[in-house]
Order: C-alpha cells, then sequence, then structure tokens
C-alpha cells in the first residue's frame, strides 16, 4: 500500500527512471563481463603461450574499455535516481506543507509542532533515501547477483550448483540482522522526533526556561534524549560490525573451500582450465560485496517505509479546517452577526459553551467578558470558523457562515489576537502580508489610522525596517499597533479583538485605545475585553460564566442589575467586589 502510493510519486518521471534503470543494467553488465573477458584471454592465449603484443594490447584495451563504460553508466544512473529522489521528496514536502495548512486548528491543539517538522523534514529525507540509496543499490545489486549467478552457471553449472549453498546460509544472516536493525532504527526515529519536540519547545519557550532558570534541567533532559539516540547509533554499529563483515566473510570462506575442493577433486580426474576457475573465483568474491549493500539497506528500506507510513497518515489526516458548504457565493455587506443557539464542545465530550445566542447588529460593538476559562475565546473561535460548529447556528448577514468562501470571510473579518504573530520581513510587509491590492499608500494610511505610524517612522528604516522572528526588536505595545494596522489595511466590515491584557506605558495604552475607537467606528465588533473600562460605551455586554451567559445588557443596565459584572467591576475598579 505504501510502496504503491510511494510509486505513483515516481511515475511522473518513469521516462528518466526507465533509463537509469538501462544505464545501471548496463553498468551491471559491463562489469560482470570484466571476468569473462579475462576467462578468455587465460584460456585462449595465455594458457597455450600465444602471446603477440597486438593481442595484448588488444585484451588491454577491451578491459579497460569495459570499465570505462561501467564507470561512465554508474556516474549516469546516480544522478539520474539522486536526480529522481530530489523530485520526489520535493513533491511531498510541498504536498505535506500544503494539506498542514489546511488541517483544522483541533489538529494542532494535539499534535506537538517539533512531531510535525520532524515529519516534513526528517520523514521525507528518510523516503528520498529509498529513492536514492535504497532503490538503486537493490536493483544494482540484485541485477549483479542474477548477472553473476548466470554467468558462474554458463561458466560450470556443478560448480555453480555447489555454490547456491550460500545462499541460505545469507539469508539467515539476512533476516537476523534485520529483524535486530528494525528494532534499533524504530528507537532512532522516535529519538529523533523526541529530540525535535524537544528543541521546538525550548527555543519558543525561550523566555519562561531563562525566566524561571528550567536551562540546567532542559539541558539535562536534551542530554538524556541525545545519550539514548547515541546509544541507539552504537547499539546499530555493533549489530553491523557483528553480522555484516564477520559473518558474510565466513559464508565466503565456506564457498570458497567448497569451490576451491571441487576444482581440487576435479584436477585429480584430468583437466582444469584455469581461466574459468579465475573467472569463478573473481565472480564468487564480488558476489558477497551486494549481499552486504543489500543487507546493510534493508532496515533502511524498513525505516524509509515508516517514515513514508507517517508522511502519507498526515496527507491523509482528515481533520481539516472548516470549509465552505454549498454552490452560493454571498458577500458581507453589512456585517450584522448573529449567534443562535450555539453549543459547542473540543473535544466531543466536555461543552465549553451552551446555548449562545446574541445578535451584534452592523456597526454596534459587542463585548465578552467574564472570567478565565468562561468561554470568550472559544466564542471568538466558532465566529472565524476556526472550528466546526456541530449545534446552533451562527449567521452573518443572515447566512449561514458556512455558506461564506474563506476569502471572503478573512477578508472581511479583522482579527487582531493578544499576542500577534509578526513574521521575520519589514514593517511594510508584515502590515501588507503578501496582498497585492494593498498599495504602499494604503499600507501606510492604515498605520496612520491606528496611531502605529509615529513610531515606524522612527525605527532605523521606517517601513522597511527588517523585524526579528516574532518581532521581537519591538516592544509588545509597537507590536499591537502593527497589528492593528495589518487589520486595518485589510478594511473589514467585521472586527474580531481579543484586548491585550499587556501592560504598556500610559502613553502607548492611550495610542492603542485611541486606535482601537477609530477602528470600531462603523464596524461590527466582537470583542474580549479583560479590563471592564475599555468597553464601558459597547452596545452589548455578554457576561459568561462556565460557558452559558449568565447577564446581557449595556454596561449601565449590567451595573444596576448588581450581578456578576457589577461584582467583576467594582473589583476591578476598587480592588473589591463591595
Ligand atoms: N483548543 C482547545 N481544546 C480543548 N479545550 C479547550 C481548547 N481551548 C479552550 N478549551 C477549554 O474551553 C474552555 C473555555 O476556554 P476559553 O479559552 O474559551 O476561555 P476564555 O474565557 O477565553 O478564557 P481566558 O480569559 O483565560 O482566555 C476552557 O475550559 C478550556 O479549558
Amino acid at each position: 500500500m505504501v510502496s504503491r502510493r510511494l510509486f505513483r510519486y515516481l511515475l511522473p518521471y518513469r521516462r528518466e527512471l526507465g533509463w537509469a534503470v538501462v544505464a545501471l543494467l548496463a553498468a551491471t553488465g559491463a562489469s560482470v563481463a570484466g571476468p569473462i573477458w579475462i576467462k578468455w584471454f587465460i584460456d585462449d592465449y595465455l594458457t597455450p603461450r600465444k602471446l603477440d603484443a597486438e593481442v595484448l594490447w588488444g585484451v588491454a584495451a577491451g578491459y579497460l574499455a569495459l570499465h570505462v563504460i561501467s564507470v561512465v553508466l554508474t556516474y549516469f544512473q546516480l544522478l539520474s535516481f539522486h536526480r529522481i529522489a530530489q523530485w520526489v521528496v520535493r513533491q511531498l514536502r510541498v504536498d505535506v506543507f500544503a494539506k498542514v495548512q489546511r488541517l483544522g486548528l483541533s489538529f494542532f491543539d494535539r499534535t506537538p509542532g517539533g512531531s510535525l517538522i520532524s515529519r516534513i523534514t526528517n520523514d521525507t529525507e528518510a523516503v528520498k533515501d529509498l529513492f536514492v540509496n535504497v532503490l538503486s543499490t537493490f536493483i544494482q545489486n540484485i541485477v549483479f547477483i542474477i548477472g553473476a549467478f548466470v554467468t558462474l552457471l554458463v561458466l560450470d553449472v556443478k560448480l555453480a550448483t555447489a555454490c547456491l549453498i550460500i545462499l541460505p546460509l545469507i539469508g539467515g544472516v539476512m533476516w537476523t540482522y534485520r529483524h535486530f536493525s528494525t528494532q534499533v532504527y524504530r528507537r532512532v526515529r522516535n529519538m529523533v522526533s523526541e529530540i525535535n519536540t524537544k528543541l521546538n519547545e525550548t527555543i519558543q519557550g525561550m523566555t519562561i526556561i531563562q525566566a524561571f532558570s528550567q536551562e540546567q534541567r532542559m539541558r539535562r533532559e536534551f542530554e538524556r534524549s541525545s545519550t539514548e539516540l547515541y546509544g541507539a547509533h552504537m547499539r546499530n554499529i555493533q549489530l553491523a560490525g557483528l553480522l555484516l563483515r564477520p559473518a558474510v566473510d565466513a559464508i565466503y570462506l565456506i564457498a570458497l573451500i567448497v569451490v576451491l575442493t571441487l576444482f581440487g577433486i576435479r584436477s585429480f580426474n584430468g583437466f582444469v582450465s584455469i581461466g574459468t576457475m579465475y573467472a569463478f573465483l573473481n565472480l564468487l568474491e564480488r558476489l558477497f560485496e551486494p549481499f552486504i549493500q543489500i543487507m546493510l539497506k534493508l532496515s533502511q528500506a524498513q525505516n524509509a517505509i515508516i517514515s513514508a507510513e507517517r508522511v502519507f497518515q498526515l496527507l491523509d489526516e482528515n481533520n481539516l479546517a472548516p470549509v465552505k458548504t454549498g454552490d452560493d457565493t454571498p458577500v458581507i455587506t453589512r456585517g450584522r452577526i448573529e449567534f443562535r443557539n450555539v453549543t459547542f464542545s473540543y473535544d466531543g465530550q466536555h461543552e465549553v459553551l451552551r446555548n449562545i445566542s446574541f445578535t451584534a447588529e452592523p456597526g454596534q460593538t459587542v463585548a465578552l467578558v467574564g472570567h478565565t476559562g468562561s468561554g470568550k475565546s472559544s466564542i471568538i473561535n466558532l465566529l472565524m470558523r476556526f472550528y466546526p460548529l456541530r449545534q446552533g447556528e451562527i449567521l452573518i448577514d443572515g447566512v449561514p457562515l458556512t455558506a461564506y468562501d474563506d476569502k471572503e470571510l478573512r477578508r472581511q473579518m479583522g482579527l487582531v489576537l493578544q499576542d500577534p504573530f509578526l513574521f521575520v520581513g519589514t514593517v511594510r510587509e508584515n502590515i501588507r502580508m503578501g496582498d497585492p491590492d494593498i498599495t504602499d499608500d494604503r499600507v501606510e494610511q492604515a498605520a496612520r489610522f491606528v496611531q502605529a505610524d509615529t513610531f515606524i517612522r522612527r525605527l532605523p528604516r521606517g517601513y522597511e525596517t527588517e523585524l526579528g522572528e516574532r518581532g521581537a526588536s519591538l516592544s509588545s505595545g509597537q507590536r499591537q499597533l502593527l497589528s492593528f494596522a495589518r487589520t486595518m489595511a485589510r478594511e473589514p466590515k467585521i472586527l474580531v479583538l481579543d484586548e491585550a491584557t499587556a501592560h504598556v506605558d500610559t502613553e502607548t495604552e492611550e495610542a492603542i485605545q485611541q486606535a482601537l475607537r477609530n477602528m470600531r467606528q462603523g464596524r461590527t465588533t466582537i470583542a474580549i475585553a479583560h479590563r471592564l473600562s475599555t468597553i464601558q460605551d459597547a452596545d452589548l455586554i455578554l457576561v459568561l460564566h462556565r460557558g452559558e451567559i449568565v447577564e446581557l445588557g449595556t454596561h449601565d443596565e449590567l451595573i444596576a442589575h448588581k450581578g456578576l459584572y457589577h461584582k467583576m467591576y467594582l473589583l476591578q475598579a476598587y480592588g473589591t467586589a463591595s
């Protein structure tokens, strides 16, 4: 199954592959023909002493020609196999990457980033090895073994048949080696994946690691994984050292004894062709290297197949991000949002939202407040169509959310997260985000609109300043403003805000609040508010508690109601709930 799918990747390159196999066959033929050529020279010229310069030159030239042909063709076939393998692995990586981007967020909730990286890099690399090393080695060596055996049979049927006793012996060694090395390989692969996961986690969480002085613990854990990996590699080397050379050499010795004994017995009874003996011994000796090569690659082949399995598993993952259903292509014109009896669970067991119903009229601001874990972010996750909805309905402009094209949805709904993600690149690129419709003018206009223009112009190269990974060179307030500009450059009809909780200086705070007020103007806004002071002018405030709306109304109404909101407000404003 896996191999069939792998070979399907080869189909577009079948012509090149065909030529590579032909070159490989011809190279092997030339290599097997060498000893025959010498046998012919020994039997027909050397033994009868028919030596003249012309014959000697002819033999030497012929032998050299065979060698050159073999080398040139080997070069050609190796190059072709490598090229094909690189093509295949490139395609495989592109496919996996494309697939990963289409996966739903719930997939990422349960898959560590490091293990994904491991699949896209290491596992596809192992598949590449399958095509580069394993496939060509198998074909080349199997062809050589068959060619050599056929030649032995042609040279001397009886002796060649006697040599067949090596096959079960070699088979036994091969089985033993493969059996043990597969276990070791599996261990190596798991360790590599674990190391990748650890690396990824360490790099992502460096601030926390340093803040909590976790360097020693992380280093110890990393050292432990690395030592285990070293141990696994060493076991493999020991296994190979024991089984490959010594065991195979012993079998070669047995074959040699059998052949020499038979030649010896024959010499008592009559004439023995020295040429045949030379060719026989030469081919026999060269027959064992291919067996070792095949053995070495067997576990690698199995390893690659398991890696391919992991890659295909990812390609077959059906936990996709929700996509549009139906043929209509509605557009968002007004920005009216309606939740109707929405009940939701991430894992299908624990309901994190129950019976959520509310409406945000065009241009209104609806604020979501509630204690941590009350379900605020989950409402946003559903509104952004990050997770599929199974119970209830979400409508935008009276049309179910599911009917919208992804493009329309993303263009009209501007999302601003607490921790804005900035990419490596210039400030301008981070605002434009590769959208060709967003001109330089629009980028700067958006930045001015959210009051980010002033600080951007103060950066060393203004809009062309390169940002480090995640915008590490900016302050958290500046990162916020930049993400506002990014959202506003798209001029969305709907704004979805997860208000930042980070403490910024008063000046930046004022800039942020002013920017938010500007942004909300004329746009339907759904905002998670951690500080109640920022949403007092909201048209509707939903108070969530354990996944349910327990109170709703304007700030004044909720204060007058003297419920949970009132308590939260007093707590935040005066540090006491009474
Ligand atoms: N990706 C997820 N997978 C599974 N459960 C989740 C996931 N995200 C959140 N939850 C659970 O859903 C519940 C609601 O979480 P949610 O993030 O919506 O709360 P919140 O009100 O936004 O909290 P906070 O103010 O701390 O951000 C919590 O019990 C949380 O454990």
